[in-house]
């Protein structure tokens, strides 16, 4: 991969175009043009050109791009060699609801939801979709012997920050946390944060520009 800084919007977007390739994949197509991406993901092709340019040459001009190698490649990009295993700290509400979920079954392959955690003794013990829910004083060791690498944090705000130490302290070093609240943790997490209030901003903000309000 090429040592220029990655930006911001081109991170964004790798899920995307990973998501895309693999539909592709699984419809049996074996190659694509930047014309049939960029109509299909509504990005537009020098845009696509310039995220490809940063891991050095994917595609060869007019030749198209290989599905198979590109879904390998962002694969890798994203989840790395190992597969990515997935807790959910708080199941309540959402975190029951994410549990069911399980990613839409989705891409299994490169992560996977492996447990839930709860200090609620109604909910211990109980399996939701194929996770058991297991006390948070069980978080150290299940983390190391389910190989955990992040956390869904889906805790009350009140309780975000306890949870967040916990979780940095069982050796987790991702955090997708849904609790508003600004969680900061030590060198090397890296904390993402969810909130569908900003995306229903964004939609409001979007959709008016449309109208040319
Ligand atoms: N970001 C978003 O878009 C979005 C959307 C909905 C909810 N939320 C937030 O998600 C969080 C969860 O919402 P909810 O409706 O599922 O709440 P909830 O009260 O139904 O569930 C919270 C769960 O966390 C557990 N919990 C509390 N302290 C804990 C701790 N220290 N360790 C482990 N588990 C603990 C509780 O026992 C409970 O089961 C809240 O912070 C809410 O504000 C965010």
């Amino acid at each position: 991969m090429s040592d220029r800084i990655i930006p911001e919007a081109t991170k964004r977007r790798m899920p995307i175009y990973y998501k895309y390739f693999k539909s592709q994949q699984e419809a049996g197509t074996k190659r694509v043009s930047s014309k049939s991406i960029s109509d299909s993901l509504d990005i537009d092709s020098a845009t696509i050109r310039r995220d490809f340019s940063y891991f050095g040459e994917l595609g060869r001009k007019g030749y198209g791009y290989n599905i198979d190698s590109l879904v390998d490649f962002f694969s890798e990009q994203i989840f790395g060699k190992t597969v990515k295993k997935v807790a959910i700290i708080g199941v309540g509400n959402l975190g029951s609801a994410l549990l069911r979920y399980n990613f839409g079954g989705n891409v299994s392959n490169s992560m996977q939801l492996v447990a839930g955690f709860d200090i609620d003794e109604t909910v211990i013990g109980k399996t939701i979709g194929n996770c058991v829910v297991y006390n948070m004083d069980e978080l150290n060791h299940i983390v190391k012997e389910k190989n955990i690498n992040i956390a869904i944090l889906t805790v009350p705000k009140e309780s975000a920050e306890e949870a967040k130490i916990a979780i940095e302290n069982a050796g987790i070093h991702g955090i997708m946390n849904f609790a508003p609240v600004k969680l900061t943790g030590h060198e090397g997490l890296v904390i993402h944060d969810v909130d569908i209030t900003l995306e229903l901003q964004s939609l409001c903000f979007n959709m008016k520009l449309s109208r040319g309000e």
